[in-house]
Formats: structure tokens, C-alpha cells, sequence
């Protein structure tokens, strides 16, 4: 195996990263070192990426970005007994302790010292990289690794779409970038009778229509609450998923959603929302949650089961397919600009 790798690195505190040659890393006590075969791009990388606020806060260049991963066990570090050479794995991005009060009452997606794989650490834009044992999910070898890489996002859809069952049920979703997508086909998969989807970018909302929405509405242009109302008996519909973390989508299904329905939100908003809590909450009695993360690790069993389904609509959510990293940053362009959903890299596929 080559001692040396190519790695997308964020280098310095500023826009953009750089592609390297570093050292392959040798793993420590606890951890495997895979050979990447597919990493896919995450809007947090996007964020890093670009250097906004959040993550001046919270990254220490130098480096390797990137949390999306499936891979090959190339070796293993000292301790490590349930991974071995040759397990093909992906790989839950939150470091959990297994000690404070969340993670032993079961609750390791909001662990109180969560490290967060590739945010925190160095990551998997890279030939070969580390990844902690602990968080290592093996994969059915039937899986192929461009889906495989998006087991981790498709886990947040999963505990978005899937709070609570969808089957029979009427469902608005707003935002239909990279995780709205996968949002759509999880609720589609999962039996939900009519999957409506509010999203202004005539791109993704194409996107959204060739994954498996039944009705897509341009915000912009469009009365969104008037037209779920028109599509649902003038109820509203059953369950409302904010994907946008955008405050005027939330404003509208909150609005939409019918009295006693649910609300799951896992979009992030830019600054504090402001919302008539009384009349869009309270009065309606709505069972509002909020997301994060991915159940440890029932979310990875569901994701893994729905894969191997046949069920989920994954080719047209992934738009670019890129062999090593040369274009990367013409990749991380395109997804600034709207105009992807999910990117992939092959590093080692010439
Ligand atoms: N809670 C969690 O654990 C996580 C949350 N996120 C958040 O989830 C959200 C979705 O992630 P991505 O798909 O990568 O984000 P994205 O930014 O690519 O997609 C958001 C979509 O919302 C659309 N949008 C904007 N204004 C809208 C409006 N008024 N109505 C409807 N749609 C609107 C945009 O056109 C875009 O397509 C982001 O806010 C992201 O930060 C992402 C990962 C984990
Ligand atoms: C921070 C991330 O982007 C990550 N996908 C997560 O689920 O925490
Ligand atoms: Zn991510
Ligand atoms: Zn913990």
C-alpha cells in the first residue's frame, strides 16, 4: 500500500481548501484505517468550505475535510476485535462518550461531549483515512459505495421523515436540496399517500419531481398553504417536514399542517425565528420535533434495511459523479450554486 495519499484539505482559515499529498495516517488504539472507495459532499462541508461564521468557530485548519464515507478496511489499530482487513464500512460521523446522561439513557444522537468525525477530526475527502472503531457500520457487500456514502445524511432523513409512521398520510416537505431529496423517497418508500414539496429552485424542484414528489410548488410564486389546503380537502396535511431551515417556510407549514398533525424540523435557520407559537402551535396541538443526528443505532439499521429494499430512488438525488478529487472545487461550486443534489467522489477510480 502507498505511504503517501491526495487529500482535500481546508488548509488555511479563509474560502476554498487544497488538494495535498500527505502521509497515509496509521491508525491508533481504536481505530481502523479504510481506503476511501466513495465520499460524498454534506452542506456542512459546504459551510466549512466556504469559511462562514460557524465554522470559523469551530474548525482548526490545517484539516481533511469531509464525514460521508464508505470504504474498505485496509488496517486495523491496537484493540480493535469486531472490525477486521476487509470489512467494506461507512460511518457514523458522531464520536459519542457513552458516559453523561444522554448517551446512558440511550439518547447517543444528543451525546452532551459529541465530537463530531471529520468536523472535529480529520476527515474522508482523502485516499485512506482513520475512522474511530466505534463508529465503524458495517455494509452488506450488495450495496454499492455511492449509496453506501450516503447512509449518513440518508440517516437524518430517516429520523426526520420516520418520527413518527407515514403510511396513509398526507406530507409537505419545504426544501428539496441534498437531504429534502432524500426526505422525499424515505417518505415515499415508507408508504406516505401524498408527498408535496415547496422548494423556489426550478433545478430541485425538477430534482424533486423525478425522485417521487406528487405535487412541487414554487414558494416564490405560488400560495403554498392555499395549495396544500386545495390538495388535502381543505384539512391540511398530516405531517409537515422542514428541510429548508429557511423562516418563512416554517412560517407556511406550519400553517399547512392540519390540527393535531406532526412536525418534524431538521433544517437549520440562519438567526432566531420568530413564530405566532399561540395560534401555528399551541391551538393546533401539534407534536412538533426537532432533529438531529441519527439514533445509534437504530437509524442505521433502518437506513441499511431500506437500501437493500430496492425502495429508495437514489440515482437522480445523485447528480455528479467524480473520479479522484481534481474538480473538486468546481464540485463544491456547482453545490454552492444550487445546482446538485448529492456529489460524489471515487478517489481511487481514475
Ligand atoms: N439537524 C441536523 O442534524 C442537520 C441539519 N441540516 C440542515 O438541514 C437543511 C437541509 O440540508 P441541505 O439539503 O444540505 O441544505 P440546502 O441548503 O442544500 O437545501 C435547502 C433547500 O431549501 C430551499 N429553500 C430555501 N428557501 C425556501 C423556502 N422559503 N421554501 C422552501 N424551500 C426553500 C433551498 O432552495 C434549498 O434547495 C440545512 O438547513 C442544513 O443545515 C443538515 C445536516 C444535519
Ligand atoms: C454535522 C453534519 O453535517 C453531520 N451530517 C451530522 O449529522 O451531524
Ligand atoms: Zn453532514
Ligand atoms: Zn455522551
Amino acid at each position: 500500500m502507498a505511504d503517501k495519499m491526495i487529500a482535500i484539505m481546508k488548509s488555511k482559515p479563509a474560502y476554498g481548501a487544497e488538494l495535498v499529498e500527505v502521509d497515509v495516517p496509521k491508525p491508533k488504539e481504536g481505530e481502523v484505517l479504510i481506503k476511501v472507495l466513495a465520499t460524498s459532499i454534506c452542506g456542512t462541508d459546504l459551510h466549512i468550505y466556504e469559511w462562514n461564521e460557524w465554522a470559523q468557530s469551530r474548525i482548526k485548519p490545517p484539516q481533511i475535510m469531509g464525514h460521508e464515507v464508505a470504504g474498505e478496511v485496509v488496517e486495523v489499530g491496537p484493540g480493535v476485535e469486531d472490525i477486521q482487513v476487509g470489512d467494506y464500512i461507512s460511518a457514523e460521523t458522531h464520536i459519542v462518550c457513552g458516559k453523561c446522561y444522554q448517551c446512558r439513557t440511550g439518547n447517543y444522537h444528543v451525546c452532551q461531549n459529541t465530537k463530531i468525525f471529520g468536523v472535529d477530526t480529520d476527515g474522508v475527502f482523502a485516499e485512506y483515512a482513520i475512522v474511530p472503531a466505534q463508529n465503524a457500520w458495517k455494509n452488506p457487500k450488495n450495496i454499492p459505495p455511492e449509496y453506501a456514502t450516503l447512509q449518513e445524511p440518508l440517516g437524518n432523513a430517516v429520523d426526520t421523515v420516520l418520527a413518527e409512521p407515514v403510511a396513509g398520510k398526507t406530507v409537505l416537505i419545504t426544501g428539496a436540496g441534498p437531504l429534502g431529496l432524500l426526505g422525499i423517497t424515505v417518505a415515499k418508500a415508507a408508504g406516505a399517500s401524498l408527498v408535496i414539496v415547496s422548494e423556489p429552485s426550478d433545478f430541485r424542484r425538477e430534482l424533486a419531481r423525478k425522485v417521487g414528489a406528487d405535487v412541487v410548488i414554487n414558494p416564490f410564486e405560488e400560495d403554498v398553504v392555499k395549495e396544500v389546503r386545495d390538495l388535502t380537502d381543505g384539512n391540511g396535511v398530516d405531517v409537515f417536514l422542514e428541510f429548508s431551515g429557511a423562516p418563512k417556510a416554517l412560517e407556511q407549514g406550519l400553517q399547512a399542517v392540519t390540527p393535531a398533525g406532526r412536525v418534524s424540523l431538521l433544517g437549520l435557520f440562519p438567526r432566531d425565528v420568530s413564530i405566532d407559537f399561540n395560534n401555528l402551535i399551541i391551538f393546533k396541538s401539534l407534536t412538533v420535533y426537532g432533529i438531529t443526528g441519527r439514533h445509534l443505532w437504530q437509524t442505521w439499521y433502518t437506513v441499511s434495511r431500506l437500501l437493500q429494499s430496492g425502495k429508495l430512488n437514489l440515482d437522480p438525488i445523485i447528480t455528479h459523479k467524480y473520479k479522484g478529487f481534481d474538480k473538486f472545487e468546481e464540485a463544491f461550486e456547482l453545490m454552492r450554486a444550487g445546482k446538485t443534489g448529492k456529489v460524489v467522489f471515487f478517489p481511487h477510480r481514475k
